[in-house]
């Protein structure tokens, strides 16, 4: 039963965010109103060391929760009325809520980091010149929309869990209804499944919560997680009962299946919890208190890698562009010089108002003329050493200058710490 380490972590380190998925009905809004209710005990049997947990709600489409939230998706979002302004159904009017909640991201994140990082509250307490430091939440709470897919496949989804994920170490507890998943082994093994893509998808540390267990114990699932055997028996049992038709596609795929699944099966922590009862809920925690250490360990780094590689190649991207902006600019600056196109007069001759080259012929047919006009300056205008001496100079002066300043804007434009921020502006705009 509930350890009490689990939830008495120290209040110096970060809080772990554990995100809530699971398919619609499977108990994800009964799971958090258990495990909030748990720490909320926790927070009541020791309050000066242990403070309730920051609960954030993400279905803009519940009609009402079931406990306290701090961060409510739909006191910034009326669902309904987007689903009537966008003219959609209730799968569009969740995800464009998402989209549009997720503009304001960073104020969210800003929210989050002053009332549960360490850091944020230790410059809060210098500014306030306060004698004691708050005690910190534990554990960030998230509750999402029953449509899985909407939250994990969607821009939005990526971008709220990227970021709360690069402030937090992040846990997904993937909720599972036992009675109905552990009905065959087909039904199970789609379950499998969608949480395999969830893992790939996301990239985070996953545990595994067989609810309900009042119901049904998770004793069987956990059986046929473990061992590949005793699926292979409930999978013959299952045809000899049904004797289906055509079974034997379906058995050998099952059966290929869990061989398959045995390395995922590995990676995860599994739990039984009963949400009506409350059992299993300690155990959740523990499992949660392993993956922070893993997500410490094996993702953080894995994420930072991955953001360093990004940061590699948006630098050669921005290399290539700026080079090949300053080679146009070079083609254009040496025909801006002299020829047949500049302007007469505007710069007591040197020609260097005059329009742009349009056409490669154009670009030609121009250096032809400076040639040209080359030797009418040395019929007596201009020394054509004395030129080169002193153009290539102000050029590279002019080109130095230039490619600093197109490196800089390109530096703005690509990367930074704001990057998801804008990219939920580009959600906000393409909804306008
Ligand atoms: N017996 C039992 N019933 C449960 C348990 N957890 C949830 N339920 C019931 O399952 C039903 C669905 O629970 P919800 O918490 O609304 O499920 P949800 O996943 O949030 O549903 P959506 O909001 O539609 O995605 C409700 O009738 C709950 O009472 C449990 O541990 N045991």
């Amino acid at each position: 039963m509930a350890s009490s380490t689990s939830t008495t972590t120290s209040t110096q380190q970060p809080p772990v965010a554990i995100i809530c998925i699971g398919m619609a009905g499977s108990g994800k809004t009964t799971f958090m109103q258990r495990i909030n209710a748990h720490l909320h005990q926790k927070h009541q049997e020791h309050p000066s060391t242990i403070a309730p947990p920051y609960v954030l709600n993400l279905d803009p489409a519940v009609r009402s929760v079931p406990f306290e939230c701090n961060i409510d998706i739909r006191d910034s979002v009326n669902y309904k009325e987007v689903m009537k302004q966008y003219n959609l159904g209730p799968n569009g009017g969740i995800l464009t809520s998402l989209n549009l909640f997720s503009t304001k991201i960073d104020q969210v994140m800003g929210i989050l980091e002053k009332r549960c990082l360490p850091q944020a509250q230790q410059e809060e307490q210098k500014k306030k010149k306060k004698e004691e430091a708050e005690v910190l939440p534990s554990h960030i709470l998230i509750d999402t929309p029953g449509q899985i897919e909407v939250f994990v496949w969607s821009a939005s989804g990526s971008i709220l869990l990227s970021s709360l994920a690069s402030s937090f170490p992040t846990v997904i507890a993937y909720i599972i209804d036992t009675p109905r998943t552990t009905e065959n082994t087909s039904t199970f093994m789609s379950n499998m499944l969608y949480a395999i893509s969830i893992l790939y998808k996301t990239r985070l540390p996953m545990v595994l919560v067989f609810n309900k267990t009042d119901v049904k114990s998770e004793t069987e699932a956990v059986e046929w997680m473990r061992d590949f055997e005793s699926f292979q028996a409930a999978l013959k049992k299952e045809e000899e009962e049904h004797e289906r038709e055509g079974s034997g596609y379906m058995g050998s795929l099952l059966n290929s299946m869990s061989l398959v699944l045995e390395e995922f099966y590995n990676a995860l922590s599994v739990v039984g919890v009963s949400s009506m009862t409350g059992e299993g809920v300690g155990l959740f925690f523990e499992a949660v208190e392993e993956k922070r250490v893993e997500f410490e360990r094996e993702y953080r780094p894995e994420m930072e890698r991955r953001r360093a590689d990004a940061e590699v190649q948006k630098a050669q991207l921005r290399e290539k562009e700026v080079s090949r902006m300053m080679k146009d600019m070079n083609v254009s600056s040496k025909a801006k010089g002299t020829g047949k196109y500049a302007a007469s007069g505007a710069s007591g001759g040197g020609g260097r108002m005059r329009e742009e080259p349009e056409t490669v012929s154009d670009v030609e047919a121009m250096s032809e003329d400076d040639d040209d006009d080359d030797m009418g300056e040395e019929g007596g205008l201009v020394e054509p050493d004395e030129r080169e001496e002193v153009e290539p100079s102000e050029d590279a002066m002019f080109e130095e200058g230039l490619k600093a300043r197109y490196e800089a804007a390109m530096r703005e434009q690509q990367g930074g710490p704001a990057a998801a921020a804008r990219s939920a502006e580009y959600i906000k705009r393409s909804q306008e």
